[in-house]
């Protein structure tokens, strides 16, 4: 093997090396590669993907009922106990997720994140618990660890904790329990450390009530509770608005646009289903195009052929089908930029998906 490295320094202290290497024999580089990714699961906290990127300076708002809320997330960060987040979707519970990280102890660990929603429910015990080689059908020859042991002495922010197949609550119960995991085809119990932050935005006592979500589960990761407020009951919109306005501005390159009157008071009447996220685009949109468009308000109801209003049930799930299918057109069938267009999470796009039945060339991949 012939390697050449290149040490690479900042402010004369060695932070890396980049290296060549140059193998005569296939054997030996599957021994280096071999080699390579084990030293990649012992130090997981060095990897810059499990950081949070988000603090509590990021979560914009103004007034008492933002500064409590803020409030809220400082005093639950301090203490080393699980967290559920709930809200409506866009509403910023993953941002809070982040700074909860960011203003723990745990800060300097991994933040590691999974949507149980995005993830097929067969794959999601061996997203979270690892597998060792050849567990199943596809699996990687060397195993793989699972999110839980990446998250290491961190925090595992669990997004969309109620879609969580009810098969896989009752090992998440154990593995809070007694703080250890077995990966899936493995027999050997691995210890894991992390605190656990859940997102929802169904009210999981209501999927309790409904027999979705384990009771004893609910209990265990409800203890310390944080509500986002939803965009439309907070008082503070044209503040947000105003600051994410240069924000985006700042990002995309463009001058910083002066919001009209007439457009405040509209953004004030909008109810804002898809909430900051919602904000997000349509402010977006406006700086882009100079004009400001509130797309998806209720569509005029149409009279069926005898004469009736179809039940409003049925008008929204065609309504959304429409929506759906016309962004996953303009997207090509990219969800991700479907979601975004949509003002919608991508968890949230599945979920429409497999509730609305709407067909889709792309099926969901793990995490
Ligand atoms: N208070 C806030 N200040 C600034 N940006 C915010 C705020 N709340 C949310 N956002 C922005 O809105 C978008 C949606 O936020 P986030 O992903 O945290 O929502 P969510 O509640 O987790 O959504 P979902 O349930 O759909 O996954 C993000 O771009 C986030 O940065």
């Amino acid at each position: 093997m012939v390697t050449k490295q290149v040490p690479v320094q900042r402010d004369g202290v060695t932070i890396g090396a980049v290296g060549l290497a140059l193998f005569s024999d296939f054997d030996a580089l599957k021994k280096t590669y071999s080699r390579i990714s084990k030293a990649e699961l012992a130090i997981p906290q060095s990897n810059k993907l499990w950081q949070s990127k988000f603090s509590l300076d990021d979560i914009l708002g103004e007034g008492e009922q933002m500064e409590s809320y803020r409030g809220s997330l400082q005093l639950v960060a301090a203490y080393d106990l699980p967290v559920l987040i709930s809200g409506e979707t866009g509403s910023g519970k993953e941002l809070a997720a982040h700074a909860i990280h960011a203003l723990s102890d745990r800060s300097d660990e991994p933040f590691v994140w999974v949507n149980c929603a995005s993830i097929p429910s067969e794959l999601v015990e061996a997203e979270l618990f690892g597998y060792e080689g050849g567990a199943f059908t596809g699996a990687r020859d060397r195993g793989k660890p699972g999110k839980f042991e990446l998250a290491g002495g961190g925090v595992l922010f669990l997004d969309e904790i109620g879609d969580m197949p009810l098969s896989l609550q009752g090992s998440l119960l154990r593995v809070l329990q007694i703080n250890e995991i077995v990966r899936v085809g493995g027999t050997t119990p691995v210890s894991v450390n992390a605190r656990v932050v859940c997102a929802t935005n169904r009210p999981l006592a209501n999927l309790v009530k409904a027999g979705r979500f384990r009771e004893d589960l609910y209990h265990r990761l409800n203890v310390l509770p944080i509500n986002v407020p939803a965009l439309r009951e907070r008082n503070d919109l044209s503040f947000l608005a105003g600051r994410l306005l240069s924000c985006i501005a700042a990002r995309l390159g463009k001058p910083i646009p002066a919001l009209a009157e007439k457009d405040r008071q509209l953004l004030l009447r909008h109810a804002w289903p898809g909430n900051v996220r919602e904000l997000e685009n349509v402010l977006t949109r406006l700086i882009i195009t100079g004009k400001l468009s509130l797309p998806f308000t209720d569509p005029p109801s149409e009279p069926a052929r005898d004469g009736s209003i179809p039940p409003l049930k049925r008008r929204i799930q065609t309504q959304t089908g429409a929506e759906i299918h016309a962004a996953l057109e303009r997207t090509q069938g990219n969800k991700r930029r479907a979601a975004d267009l949509l003002g919608i999470s991508r968890a949230h796009l599945y979920r429409l998906l497999k509730t609305q039945g709407v067909r889709s060339s792309e099926e969901p991949g793990p995490g």
